[in-house]
């Protein structure tokens, strides 16, 4: 084989490689970073924090951040990330968070005394994303409350200072404190009809993704109402199909196909030139 042949043939092997690798890896990875997996599911054993059911359902790691308002000590907060579950069956949705907090603060009846508390948020309007400040007055947002002092409340807000009690909640939740120290967890299951209950409630049953945001208070660290760790907008892919864009694998293929096309057309043209030597 002449020295130019070992060249064709190494380059097209480094070629094929190459295109394995780019088509093949992102497929693993394909998922957006901002879409939390739901799983349907036809029982529904998940109405506990430690539920069986929850054991199939996979977790994913929402990054947390101190809630840019201008109340005092907004930026001090505690919480950096909350594990969110999510599942549906024919009728209801379920959402379960848990994250690391190593007191179980359950008062908020002392002036300087706060309870740990998680809230949910979505949007009344499913088609357009409201500002992920507890929505706008163009669409406001659906917000599931669970504090240790109050318990479970569903709210209405149209942005921060507007918020009201839905008068007939829907929402159900169930909370667990567990483990000792540095282990030691939060976790809460809440759960809603799909259907809307009425008018503002958000329609669990839309076919396109539907927004969704979190909210964690860290009670002993004297954190409620604006001063709490807040997620972006992330969102639940309920339009079906499979998991992770098509266009992502495809805009990596053709990244494969163009490196080996430039590979390629390089060595011919250096084996001409040598050729002709
Ligand atoms: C990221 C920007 C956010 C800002 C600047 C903000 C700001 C505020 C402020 C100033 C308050 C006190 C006034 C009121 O009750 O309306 C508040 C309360 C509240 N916020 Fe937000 N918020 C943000 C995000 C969120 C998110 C993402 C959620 C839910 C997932 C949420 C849930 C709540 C709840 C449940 C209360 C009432 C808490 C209580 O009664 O102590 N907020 N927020």
């Amino acid at each position: 084989m002449t020295d130019h042949r070992r060249t064709l043939t190494l380059t097209a092997v480094l070629s094929a490689l190459i295109v394995v690798s780019t088509v093949a890896a992102p497929m693993v990875s394909a998922r957006p970073a901002h879409e939390i997996p739901v799983s349907e599911v036809s029982t529904a054993d998940l109405a506990e924090p430690n539920a069986d059911g929850w054991d199939e359902v996979p977790a994913s790691d929402v990054p947390l951040s101190s809630a840019p308002s201008s109340v005092p000590n907004a930026d001090d907060t505690s919480v950096e990330t909350v594990d969110v579950q999510a599942a549906r069956t024919d009728e209801r949705l379920f959402v379960r968070l848990e994250w690391h907090d190593a007191t179980q603060d359950m008062n908020a009846s002392a002036t300087r005394e706060f309870a740990d508390a998680v809230a949910v948020q979505f949007p009344t309007n499913t088609s357009s994303r409201p500002p992920i400040a507890m929505g706008g007055p163009d669409n406001r947002v659906n917000v599931w409350y669970w504090s240790g002092a109050t318990g479970t409340q569903e709210l209405l807000a149209g942005g921060a200072g507007s918020t009201t009690a839905f008068e007939n909640p829907t929402v159900q939740a169930n909370a667990s404190h567990s483990g000792t120290g540095g282990n030691a967890t939060w976790t809460v299951v809440y759960s809603r009809q799909l259907d809307a209950p009425s008018e503002n409630r958000t329609d669990l049953r839309t076919d396109g993704d539907l927004d969704v945001a979190f909210a964690v208070w860290n009670g002993s660290n004297g954190e409620r109402s604006g001063q709490k760790a807040v997620s972006e907008w992330h969102y639940y892919p309920f339009s079906g199909g499979p998991q992770g864009p098509p266009y992502e694998t495809l805009l990596w293929s053709l990244a494969g196909i163009a490196i080996v096309g430039v590979v390629g057309v390089t060595s011919f043209g250096i084996y001409r030139t040598r050729g002709a030597e």
